[in-house]
């Protein structure tokens, strides 16, 4: 596995690659790996002759009381897992190596972005949308993966790949789940013992949902209660929100109709977590 911190060196491995005629996935993170990370390396492994991987915990897509400083990061911790994955490529960028003193431009999804984590995280999703940009310029992938975990960044996505025009398949990879149904996150390391039993209740929250509507609910005020019932009856809980929004379009809806996608966001003590799930009437 070879480390590439230049982005004048991924770019002539990957235009090297590209002339031989091999096919390149491209996984990006924040690094600190998990089950959920390695998921998206072992499908693009089965999909990719090559596959990339980036590590950057992007400046620019926290705001300025989130954890950017905080954020776990251990690269020889990643570099020994992406190896035992059997990855090909780490791209580990300095901060200054992608954002230049006289960088100035912002890709901004727009309409899609108004909504949840782009409402309760103002810019987040303009910091994602550019450092993607341009890490694919950089990687120029066949196809990148992203977790369905962060389901409005994949809409996001999907979006920026269409309206520009690139020649990406984005595929969308399933929620990696600790044995609870606790979804994997980095950020569950910030999490004390009496907390990360509280978290639980974030997917037991979408299951009772889920179940409600399977009963015939349709009412999505009603759902909402019922969720946010369960979830303030843990301690160390404050909801972000909570919302229905249609799958395809990600508009808000107050009837359950076609296929929906529930999200949350939730801090638990200090540390907010996200979770979501798909159901089809
Ligand atoms: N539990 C998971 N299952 C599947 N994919 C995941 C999971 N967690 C993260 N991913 C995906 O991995 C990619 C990199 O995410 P990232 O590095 O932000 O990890 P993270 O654990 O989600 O971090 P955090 O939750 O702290 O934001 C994203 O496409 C994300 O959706
Ligand atoms: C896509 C991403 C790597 C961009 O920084 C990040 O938002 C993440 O890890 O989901
Ligand atoms: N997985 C999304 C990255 C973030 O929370 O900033």
């Amino acid at each position: 596995m070879v480390v590439v911190e230049k982005i004048q060196e991924m770019k002539d491995i990957v235009k090297k690659l590209k002339k031989e005629g091999k096919t390149i996935g491209f996984v990006p993170t924040m690094g600190y790996l998990h089950e959920g990370h390695l998921s998206l390396v072992r499908k693009s492994k089965s999909e990719n002759d090559i596959t990339v991987m980036s590590i950057f915990v992007n400046p620019i897509q926290f705001g300025p009381n989130e954890d950017y400083d905080r954020y776990p990061r251990d690269f020889e911790r990643d570099k020994n897992l992406a190896e035992k994955e059997g990855l090909d490529y780490v791209f580990y960028p300095s901060v200054k190596e992608m954002y230049p003193d006289d960088f100035k431009t912002v890709v901004s999804v727009k309409n899609i972005t108004d909504i949840m984590c782009g409402k309760s995280r103002p810019g987040h999703f303009d910091g994602v949308a550019t450092v993607v940009l341009k890490l694919f310029n950089i990687v120029n992938p066949d196809r990148a993966y992203f977790g369905q975990k962060d389901a409005q960044q994949l809409a996001v996505i999907k979006q920026m790949v269409k309206d520009l025009n690139l020649d990406i398949e984005i595929v969308p990879c399933p929620i990696v789940r600790e044995e609870d149904g606790l979804a994997m996150s980095s950020r569950n390391v910030y999490l004390s013992d009496d907390e990360r039993k509280s978290a639980t209740v974030l997917y037991k929250s979408l299951n009772l949902a889920k179940d409600l509507i399977e009963k015939g609910e349709r009412d999505v005020l009603k759902l909402k209660k019922a969720m946010e019932d369960l979830i303030l009856k843990e301690k160390y809980t404050r909801i972000d929100y909570i919302e229905f929004v249609n799958y395809e379009t990600f508009e808000v809806i107050s009837e359950v109709k076609g296929k929906v996608l529930i999200a949350l966001a939730v801090f638990v003590g200090t540390t907010r977590l996200i979770d979501n799930m798909v159901v089809e009437v």
